[in-house]
């Protein structure tokens, strides 16, 4: 039921517009079962007074006006339920996507694009289709049945004959009940399914130029074939079940109206009902079939659209793990020092701590240098310092505030911070630098961070300039460009601290020097955090941090650094020998 709590809520919100559906459609249908009635009453007439001009008249006129009323009604509900099921579907997109966006990096390390894509596409469809095509169906069968019944009681059919018509009707119930469960359980396979093969897709495609410079169009073929043919089964498996329930329940209808025929024609030959009662009768019968077969269907998308209400459902109450304190306050504005004391830190479900007994002072205006070999932590201190993971309590400070207790907002707005691979929109180049406050930050302030980036000659030269558009992923752009693009991203926020996190990776040294250069004379006076392989990239820093296995193995400047032995010397050495390699080549 926990499920039916969205819906339910949705459905209350907009009772006005469920209402007077119900009585548009209502109406429709209580009016379509005059049409067996009238009908009847004309066969009477023929058979008694026989055919006369205005009797045609009369009849046809009355059959145009139920027909008219009834396609105008109709027409009404119809569009007002298919609007909430739209209503439903966007609202609840929305909410999901905000949903998302409070989701942590955990969450989305262990759930693929493609699954949370399926969520958004396919489930939130089924349950729109329950609420517009469902609702629909299911009012004007209800309505249809309930009408058609009292209009039989209201005439003059014997009600014993009416009982033993629609006695194999009674059993569709059973059906649906016996067969309903099973139809939810193979739909929420489906929907799996379905969702593993949307995250197949986006990763397939996602990397089809690794897979095409590797060769290896065959394997991965074969890797999605095996996702399609699990859909296939459970699509079969799920079709057969459906196809028994579909096949049912016009059959229990075709039993009833065999049953009308062989009782009421024969209560007709007695003379014990009148032609037109039996016309009636049977008109009836065969107007409840087909909404009976409706419900059939609807309850068939009912179960496939609970399935899929589970799944939102169950997105919906995953928390959000980085949840603001109640007392959470914005940071002090100008705070730019940073205190680390006693950090140590695992990754949730990890039993091996990746960072331990960290102690670092950045005083305000200083910069921090940190190398270490890969894997040894740097990038996990960025991300307790951006609260991706939250840090344990008392550990990190900024200013005077742990950061625990700031906001979430001031804390990320405090902070600039660079990856190596930042993600760039398929979107202008303009847009893409002007990222953190794309409406308000002026043409000259995103040209000026260009500039500081090494980026600007580059854009000039494309026709478009800064309004060129770049591909899914920025694909137009070089591995050296892009990351320029995401330096002058950062640049352009001007934070109280910046962090690049191996963000001259992939530029050559002499505009990385050009790069470190402009950063120093921007920065004086702001707090900036460079992580970098390269020794180039932070020899400048007031304080250099030397990280192996999670604990920091040396610290102090570049000069005393190199005076000592350790890994910073030996690397020095190592990168030293390949340059001049590279100048002697
Ligand atoms: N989300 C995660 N869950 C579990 N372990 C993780 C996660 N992210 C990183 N790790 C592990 O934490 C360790 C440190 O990773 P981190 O990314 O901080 O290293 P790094 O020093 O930045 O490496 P590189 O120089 O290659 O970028 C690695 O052993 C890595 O496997």
């Amino acid at each position: 039921m926990g499920n039916e709590r969205l819906l339910l809520g949705f459905m209350r919100k907009y009772w006005y517009f469920y209402g007077s559906a119900i009585i548009a459609l209502g109406i429709s249908n209580v009016i379509q079962s005059y049409y067996p009635r009238v009908l009847g009453q004309f066969a009477d007439q023929l058979q008694t007074t026989g055919i006369t001009p205005e009797a045609i008249e009369h009849y046809s006129l009355l059959l145009l006006g139920i027909g008219v009323t009834y396609g105008v009604m109709f027409a009404v509900g119809q569009y007002t339920v298919m609007r909430l099921g739209r209503y439903f579907e966007f609202t609840t997109r929305r909410k999901l996507f905000a949903h998302f966006t409070g989701l942590s990096e955990n969450y989305y390390s262990k759930h693929g694009v493609g699954e949370l894509l399926s969520y958004v596409m396919n489930d939130v469809t089924a349950v729109r289709e329950s609420i517009s095509i469902g609702f629909n169906q299911t009012t004007n069968a209800i309505i249809l049945i309930l009408s058609a019944m009292v209009m039989m009681s209201l005439s003059s059919i014997p009600i014993y004959l009416i009982l033993v018509c629609v006695l194999p009707l009674l059993a569709i119930p059973v059906v649906v009940v016996y067969l309903g469960p099973m139809i939810r359980k193979r739909s929420l396979k489906v929907q799996e399914s379905l969702a593993k093969m949307t995250e197949s897709a986006e990763e397939q495609f996602g990397g089809i130029r690794v897979t095409k410079k590797f060769a290896v169009e065959g394997v991965m073929q074969q890797r999605f074939g095996r996702t399609v043919d699990t859909i296939r089964d459970n699509q079969l498996r799920l079709v057969r079940i459906s196809s028994l329930f579909q096949a049912a329940l016009p059959f229990l209808g075709a039993l009833s109206l065999v049953i009308t025929v062989i009782f009421g024609g024969y209560l007709t030959i007695q003379h014990r009902i009148t032609l037109g009662n039996f016309v009636s009768l049977t008109l009836y019968l065969r107007m409840m079939v087909n909404p009976l077969q409706n419900i059939g269907n609807v309850i068939n998308t009912m179960q496939r659209s609970r399935a899929s209400l589970e799944r939102i459902k169950k997105l919906l109450d995953v928390p959000a793990d980085i949840r603001e304190s109640q007392h959470a306050k914005p940071l002090e504005q100008s705070a730019s020092d940073i205190s680390i004391r006693g950090l140590s830190f695992a990754y949730p479900g990890a039993s091996q701590q990746v960072l331990r007994d960290i102690d670092i002072v950045v005083r305000p205006g200083t910069t921090l240098g940190i190398i270490g070999k890969t894997g040894s932590g740097k990038t996990t201190l960025v991300k307790l310092l951006l609260r991706i993971y939250e840090p344990p309590e008392g550990t990190i400070r900024i200013g005077r505030q742990d950061i625990r207790h700031a906001t979430l907002e001031s804390l990320r707005s405090h902070i600039a911070y660079v990856p190596q691979d930042g993600f760039l929109f398929s979107t202008t180049l303009r847009e893409n630098i002007a990222f953190s406050d794309r409406e308000h930050l002026p043409a000259e302030a995103v040209e000026e961070a260009s500039r500081q980036a090494q980026l600007y000659n580059n854009i000039i030269d494309f026709s478009e300039r800064f309004e060129t558009k770049l591909g899914e992923r920025g694909i137009t752009l070089s591995g050296g460009q892009r990351q320029r693009t995401s330096l002058a991203r950062g640049f352009i926020k001007e934070a109280p601290i910046l962090i690049l996190d191996d963000s001259v990776s992939a530029v050559d040294a002499v505009t990385e020097t050009r790069i470190i250069e402009k950063l120093r004379e921007e920065r004086t006076g702001k707090t900036t955090i460079i992580i970098a392989h390269r020794i180039s990239a932070l020899q400048h820093a007031d304080e250099i941090i030397v990280l192996d296995e999670g604990r920091i193995a040396q610290r102090g400047t570049h000069q005393e650094l190199l005076a000592e032995e350790g890994l910073y010397a030996s690397l020095h050495a190592i990168q030293e020998e390949g340059t001049r390699h590279a100048e002697g080549s």
